[in-house]
């Protein structure tokens, strides 16, 4: 993340930290409060499925971080936010990641279809497979649209939390999924927007160096406005309560003046990497706060 990082990586890093940095466990702590939140909006699941659905969730969405690392170690490479990472910097072979990526996934797909329900291994096993192949594999290296179309796998983390407890998928669940979706251009255009020179260097094609700068910012605008429509959607069928509503308006307002922030700067020509910064980070914290406000909407009015 930091442009700046140091070259060296250093040599004596123990393997249980490098094995924990395959998982990138800063991204799937989001991605756990947004299979855990549903679960309480879903029902009134019992800590132990909870817990279960954490360990299962985290070895699969760190399995596919590793397998990630495995395909993009070449690209990784050579961009200052990846290159301290294990395959880069020597401390670990490709095979061995791979392998544990792989390990990792399997384990998973084990314990959730054992101890909770085939449906929950199913649906984290397609976002395995979505973000693995579907966007690391393919859609990465060929097209801006890599993460509209990509991003659905981290949308998938909602679907697994609602069929655990659940046992199957309904219309409030694909909401969230859709949720997700959306969110994702802004959170991540945003990083790509002060990032192009890593990608420029990689020969990823991200949005801002295919699409330009402005249009980028045009469409995560377009992108926010439709979340906002979402983020209000269960209510209006009664799925979710005032608590909520209240949070998705003023979370929501804050991440659209964020993002228009950052179009009206760059429109006159204003310096705009500092709304930009603002609106990666706060993507992180709407998307916490607006998970977190529909479990605890639904368990309080149960
Ligand atoms: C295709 C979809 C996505 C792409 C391409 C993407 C990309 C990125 C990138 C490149 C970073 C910087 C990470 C770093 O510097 O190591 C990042 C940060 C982050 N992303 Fe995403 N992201 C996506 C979806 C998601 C989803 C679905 C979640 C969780 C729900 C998420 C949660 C996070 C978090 C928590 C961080 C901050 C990590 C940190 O502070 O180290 N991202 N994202
Ligand atoms: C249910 C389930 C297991 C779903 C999988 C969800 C999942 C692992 C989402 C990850 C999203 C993400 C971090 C994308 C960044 O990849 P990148 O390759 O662009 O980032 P990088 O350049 O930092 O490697």
């Amino acid at each position: 993340m930091n442009g700046d990082a140091p070259l060296k990586a250093p040599a004596d890093t123990p393997l249980s930290r490098d094995l924990v940095a395959l998982t990138k466990p800063r991204i799937i702590s989001l991605l756990l409060v947004t299979t855990a939140a549903p679960m309480y909006a879903a029902g009134s699941p019992s800590l132990w499925t909870v817990l279960l659905v954490m360990v299962g969730g985290y070895l699969m969405a760190g399995g596919a971080n590793a397998v990630n690392m495995y395909i993009d170690r070449d690209i990784d490479d050579v961009m200052a936010r990846t290159r301290l990472r294990p395959i880069p910097s020597g401390r670990m072979s490709p095979t061995q990641v791979l392998a544990f990526g792989v390990f990792c996934a399997t384990l998973a797909t084990w314990m959730l279809a054992h101890f909770v329900n085939v449906l929950t291994a199913g649906l984290a096993l397609a976002g395995f497979y979505f973000y693995v192949f579907i966007y690391t594999r393919i859609l990465k290296r060929t097209s801006p649209q890599n993460i509209v179309i990509g991003g659905a796998a981290g949308a998938f983390p909602p679907l697994v939390g609602w069929a655990a407890v659940t046992g199957t998928l309904d219309v409030t669940a694909l909401c969230l999924f859709l949720i997700v979706f959306y969110w994702t251009p802004p959170h991540f255009w945003a990083l790509a927007l002060l990032k192009q020179v890593d990608y420029g260097r990689a020969k990823v094609p991200m949005a801002p160096l295919v699409w330009g700068e402005r249009e980028t910012m045009n469409q995560m605008v377009w992108y926010t406005v439709i979340l906002l429509v979402l983020t209000l959607l269960p209510v209006l069928y009664g799925a979710f309560g005032v608590l909520y509503l209240v949070s998705a308006v003023v979370l929501g307002g804050l991440l659209m003046w964020g993002v228009l922030k950052v179009l009206w700067a760059a429109k006159r020509n204003a310096p705009w990497t500092a709304p930009a910064w603002w609106v990666y980070k706060y993507s992180l914290l709407y998307l916490a706060l607006l998970f977190v406000a529909m479990g605890v909407d639904r368990a309080i009015t149960r």
